[in-house]
């Protein structure tokens, strides 16, 4: 039988002994109300806010609730409606077909799994299938890596990446601005990777017991988000609280790389997925992570005597393996120079 959840969940009528988690570490409150003050933030450019109101939108989004939400941002709708189509038909295909793509080897360039980083290594396994592209861009040194099935698989994802890379440049100039840092300082070598991660939740028949995503921030810069189910939650004031899944919404989440580059005046929410009964959700993520040797430091400009450093530089790449480390492990980030994070 297929590991994969969403192969063999539509035949159980309950929760397999390996996917309930024990008593404390449920997700407890799956069904919190979505919070009304995070920000969502008109992006259009004729008609729109004012170009100043947009900047201090998403400034307000970043230091209170680390995430904002942005319409009207120039990806076109339909693509967006494209690609989450062509995620729900790749995530339906036959066992079979899915099984050629299935890889535990992390170091792939495409790869399907299931449960956390490796099933294998998860003690209790989460409610989730996911593909990850680890990088989209330049576009064609990777695309011939990615699956030709569904039928335009690569057609799809590749315009879907090249419009995200836009609104990524977009955002983090606007993010500059509210700052008061250069623009273009996130240009580059800061905005160098960008992986492509789906994750997709199968129904459960019950919501209360498994973890989808589990609890975490996002070891990265930058992530830009889309869902149409709800299932994101932020922990925000010590309770979680959902984030509205808004037709065409880009959610904008800042992640540890860019909480550290401000010093702490933005900061990275602890984040998590929960699951539906009766409906599977799918949300496609993009992670914007600098050049793996990229060394990750406050930027002077925001480190004075009244606003003293916070972070010590440390490079790109020990955040991510930090963050590997914990998912591998279950445990808390050992490093102590690192923002620390999750359970
Ligand atoms: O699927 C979601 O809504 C959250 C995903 C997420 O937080 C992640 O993949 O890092
Ligand atoms: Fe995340």
């Amino acid at each position: 039988m297929s590991i994969l959840v969403s192969s063999w969940s539509k035949n159980v009528q309950s929760v397999p002994e390996n996917y309930v988690f024990p008593e404390g570490r449920r997700p407890g409150d799956i069904t919190a109300p979505v919070c009304n003050n995070i920000p969502v933030i008109d992006l259009a450019q004729e008609g729109g806010l004012d170009h100043d109101e947009m900047i201090h939108q998403i400034m307000r989004g970043s230091k209170d609730f680390g995430l904002f939400q942005v319409i009207n941002h120039g990806v076109p709708e339909e693509l967006m409606d494209d690609t989450m189509s062509l995620f729900k038909e790749f995530f339906d295909m036959p066992a079979e077909d899915k099984a050629a793509y299935y890889s535990e080897d992390m170091s792939k360039s495409f790869r399907l799994y299931t449960s956390g980083m490796n099933y294998l290594k998860d003690q209790v396994n989460s409610w989730k299938d996911s593909v990850i592209h680890q990088s989209c861009h330049p576009l064609d040194d990777n695309i011939q890596s990615w699956p030709e099935k569904p039928r335009r698989y690569r057609e799809v994802v590749g315009a879907y990446s090249v419009e995200v890379k836009k609104l990524t440049a977009r955002i983090l100039d606007m993010i500059c601005e509210g700052l008061g840092i250069e623009l273009g300082y996130f240009g580059d070598e800061l905005s160098e990777k960008h992986a492509l991660v789906v994750n997709h939740l199968p129904p459960c028949p019950d919501p209360s017991l498994v973890q989808g995503v589990r609890r975490h921030t996002d070891p990265n810069l930058l992530t830009l988000l889309q869902q149409e189910v709800y299932g994101l939650q932020i922990f925000h004031e010590g309770k979680w609280v959902g984030v509205e899944p808004i037709p065409h919404a880009f959610v904008i989440n800042i992640s540890d790389q860019l909480q550290t580059i401000s010093n702490g005046k933005l900061k990275s929410p602890q984040h998590r997925a929960v699951t539906n009964a009766n409906i599977a959700r799918t949300s496609l993520v993009t992670f914007i992570t600098p050049s793996f040797e990229s060394i990750i430091e406050p930027a002077k400009v925001l480190v004075s005597e009244s606003d003293p450093q916070l972070f010590k530089p440390s490079p790109c790449m020990k955040y991510i393996s930090s963050y590997i480390a914990m998912v591998d492990n279950r445990k808390g980030r050992e490093d102590p120079e690192l923002p620390k994070l999750c359970d």
